[in-house]
């Protein structure tokens, strides 16, 4: 069986993703694919001399085959930075950059030349300062990317807990905007277009059927009958009402401050939280650092860490590589089942 070509952007240079990617590829333990990183070559070899690294990046030549994973070996197909990049220095004009392997790696899934893309983290605020308004992150850039509607943005994690091995898995109704907008933005078409998403795609790619979904509320007390809040009564229930008629499996709305307890979780696939913060705080209190980022509703495969560009820590060889390996380890599964879908 050969392994599934992974490509790996790299991310903000100035961040973690480069050393992520570089204690990877020194590392003897194995990795799940062929792992080919996406960024410039000689920011990747400057940084592995800072971080006293011995890595050999081997360029790739246009239709040139990936290698299997060899430790001390590290694939790169080229993008050129912009400007020189400084570990813990944000540089706005290497913004471009940082879309550009994003571009490579989504036309390498397109075309079949890899079969996921897994992306060390970017820096949104450098990216919108570089000229590029309106950027609010890798997920919201791929769906656009990949010309479709809807995409969901799930974290999972695997814990291990007294009971037994659990994946807790925590997708989001809305993603990067201000709280102050969170509201306005559900509404019973995307809630829905949300659930079919997440549902499809456990299925798909996890080979969940019919999974079991627990849906927050958005108020405290998931509105307490109204006095706290009315979304749930005019616009979360009835949703999950109308889905619950196609079949599909759905507890909630209810109160996210007890939901996240393990007799609520138990036999629950996936939490539907109503914003970014409602839900990963609680997944990363469980599981910061084994945790991967999924992208689901895109016609390719799609991980990412569980955290930022960790700027503070870049060209210190200190960053966790955890929840690298488990994006890429999900990234494998993922190109698995969608290979078996074909
Ligand atoms: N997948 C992605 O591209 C993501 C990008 N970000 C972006 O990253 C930037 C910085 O975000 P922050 O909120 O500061 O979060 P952050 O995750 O970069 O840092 C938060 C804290 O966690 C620590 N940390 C992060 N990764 C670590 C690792 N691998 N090992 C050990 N410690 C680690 C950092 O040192 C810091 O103390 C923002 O622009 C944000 O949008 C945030 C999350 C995901
Ligand atoms: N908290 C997750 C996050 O910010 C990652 O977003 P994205 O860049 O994967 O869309």
């Amino acid at each position: 069986m050969t392994l599934p070509v992974l490509a790996l952007t790299t991310g903000e240079p100035a961040g973690i993703g480069p050393d992520l990617t570089l204690m990877l590829a020194a590392s003897r333990m194995p990795l799940p694919g062929r792992v080919v990183a996406v960024g410039d070559p000689d920011m990747l070899a400057e940084r592995a001399s800072q971080l006293r690294l011995a890595v050999d990046i081997k360029v790739l030549n246009p239709g040139q085959v990936v290698p299997d994973p060899c430790a001390g070996v590290l694939p790169v197909w080229p993008v050129a930075l912009q400007a020189q990049a400084l570990p813990g220095e944000l540089n706005p004009a290497n913004a471009s950059y940082v879309l550009a392997t994003l571009d490579r790696a989504i036309e390498a899934c397109r075309r079949g030349e890899a079969g996921a893309m897994v992306t060390a983290p970017l820096h949104k605020g450098v990216i919108i300062d570089g000229g590029h308004a309106g950027f609010t992150g890798h997920t919201e850039y791929l769906r656009d990317a990949c010309g479709v509607e809807e995409v969901v943005m799930m974290l999972a994690t695997r814990l291990d807990t007294p009971t037994g091995v659990h994946d807790l898995r925590v997708a989001l109704a809305t993603t990067h905007l201000p709280l102050r907008e969170v509201a306005d933005a559900i509404t019973g078409q995307g809630l829905a277009r949300v659930l079919r998403i997440l549902a499809m795609d456990l299925e798909r790619y996890f080979g969940i059927a019919a999974p079991r979904i627990a849906v927050c509320g958005l108020n405290p007390h998931a509105g307490e009958g109204g006095h706290l809040g009315l979304e749930e009564l005019e616009v979360i229930a009835p949703t999950l009402e109308r889905l619950r008629d196609e079949g599909m499996q759905l507890d909630g709305p209810l109160p996210a401050d007890t939901l996240f307890t393990p007799r609520h979780l138990e036999g629950v696939d996936a939490v539907l939280a109503m914003y970014h913060d409602q839900g990963l705080p609680v997944l990363k209190y469980a599981g910061f650092g084994r945790a991967a980022n999924i992208t689901l509703g895109l016609p390719i495969v799609r991980t990412s860490v569980d955290h930022g560009t960790a700027l503070d820590l870049a060209g210190t060889a200190t960053a966790d590589t955890g929840s690298l390996r488990v994006a890429l380890e999900v990234a494998a599964e993922m190109a698995a089942g969608q290979e078996m879908a074909r």
